[in-house]
């Protein structure tokens, strides 16, 4: 049998970031294949045109005239901030507050739903000490705020990565537009997530930004290209980023791993899906989808033309550290109850303050299924039984498009999968429902 081809959609980590980079750099930029969706050009891309930068767009293909000498907000003589509206999108929030703080004048940073409810301290507090003003609107440390700021003073700045890599993201990203060079470390008891922070790097240096990365060999700091930087521990990496000028260019968003997953995990749990558009030598940690895949007992094979096959085994329980790639949890899970014995995944923790509690909404889903889950202190562990089949079972998505996507999986095990929130999607992947229906039509 042939297996089903899905075109990947565009990476949603990528496009927040070359619109930023775009927007950032004097002159115009082409960007093409940028995800459409809700938090990119539905909020990053409005955000970025509030601080100054401008946008054509034709579907994925946007045109940046990069703001000529970086953000502007509104002037003490205005009554009204510049607003950013970051929807319920964390990267942009995370992202453009650092960004926003390193341009003049005042900015509300305002959301949606669950956004005000995700931490933003670890951020603002090093942004305080860098001379930017906060006025918490509701609750010390949560959106919605006022900022007031005359830009970055640079220097040595600390962020822990313990609950998000968005941090540092945001710092790094940020730090070219300070007074000064910057030296960032990192601080905290662990890091998650590293990879969203080399996606910020790559991106960085794609778009020319002069930056050093050190890693602490013995007593002595040495200079590491980036990309040997697997996975960073608080107190061995450190950033040094030159005061400098993001440069205008062409540029096109590769595949989304993140969004690859629901689809590869069909594969897995059901018939053969062959996926294009994806790089096998992508910086996304969500490429780690495969090797668990296979890990579980599918089969994985790349051909010549960079198409990737999943095609399904014998698929049993496995017990996965998933603390460097949290998107990929929720498809995971319902894989897991595809195979036999037990799952459990770990160091997952920062999956309860996302769009949702994360751990609660994949459990409730597994519950509702009748299968068996234990909800640990940073994961879960998974009991399957045989799914429902044949009858009709009630999701509850939290207005989480991750639940949504992962959930529509046990459809491929004969379960009439009801949604409360279909449309919740529309976050990362409007069209998710559309592609889906190839995987469930064989064509
Ligand atoms: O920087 C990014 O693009 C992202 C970082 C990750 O968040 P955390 O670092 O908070 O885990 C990830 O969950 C999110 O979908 C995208
Ligand atoms: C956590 C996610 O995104 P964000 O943090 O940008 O809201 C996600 O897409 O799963």
């Amino acid at each position: 049998m042939q297996p089903v081809t899905i075109s990947a959609p565009a990476s949603k980590s990528v496009s927040h970031r070359a619109l930023i980079a775009a927007a950032l750099a004097p002159g115009e930029s082409e960007l093409s294949g940028v995800l459409v969706s809700n938090d990119t050009t539905g909020a990053t891309l409005p955000c970025l045109l509030a601080m100054g930068a401008t946008f054509t767009r034709d579907g994925g293909d946007v045109r940046v005239r990069g703001m000529a000498d970086g953000p502007r907000g509104a002037t003490a003589d205005s009554s009204k901030p510049v607003l950013l509206d970051v929807g319920e999108s964390g990267t942009t929030c995370r992202l453009l507050t650092a960004i926003a703080a390193a341009g003049r004048g005042a900015f509300e940073v305002r959301g949606a739903g669950r956004m005000h409810q995700r931490p933003m301290a670890e951020l603002t507090t090093e942004l305080h000490s860098q001379g930017v003003d906060f006025q918490w609107l509701e609750k010390v440390g949560y959106l919605p705020f006022v900022m007031r700021t005359e830009g970055l003073r640079g220097g040595p700045a600390a962020v822990s990565l313990e609950e998000s890599s968005q941090y540092l993201s945001g710092l790094l990203l940020a730090a070219p537009l300070a007074a000064k060079p910057m030296q960032l470390s990192i601080s905290g008891a662990k890091v998650v997530s590293w990879p969203y922070v080399a996606l910020s790097l790559q991106v960085m240096e794609d778009f020319g930004i002069p930056f050093t990365v050190e890693t602490r060999q013995g007593d002595a700091w040495q200079p590491t290209p980036w990309r040997e930087v697997r996975a960073a521990e608080p107190g061995k990496v450190r950033f040094i980023v030159q005061p400098s000028r993001y440069a205008a260019r062409a540029y096109t968003v590769e595949g989304d791993w993140s969004n690859a997953s629901y689809f590869l995990g069909a594969g897995a749990v059901s018939r053969a899906v062959a996926m294009t558009g994806l790089r096998a030598d992508s910086v996304q940690g969500d490429r780690a989808i495969l090797r668990i895949l296979q890990n579980f007992g599918a089969s994985v094979i790349w051909d010549s033309a960079g198409t990737v096959s999943v095609s399904p085994g014998e698929l049993h329980g496995i017990d996965v550290d998933m603390g460097q790639c949290p998107d990929l949890v929720p498809t995971v899970a319902m894989v897991a109850l595809f195979a036999k014995g037990e799952t459990i995944i770990r160091n997952v923790a920062h999956l309860r303050i996302k769009e949702s509690d994360r751990l609660e909404a994949v459990a409730g889903a597994i519950r509702a299924v009748d299968s068996q889950v234990e909800v640990l202190p940073d994961g879960l562990r998974i009991a399957p039984r045989a799914l429902p089949t044949g009858k009709s079972v009630d999701f509850a998505t939290h207005s989480d498009h991750r639940m949504a996507m992962s959930f529509t999986l046990l459809r491929l095990g004969g379960v009439d999968v009801r949604l409360d929130d279909p449309r919740c999607v529309a976050k990362s992947f409007p069209g998710f429902f559309e592609e889906w229906a190839k995987v469930e039509q064989g064509t």
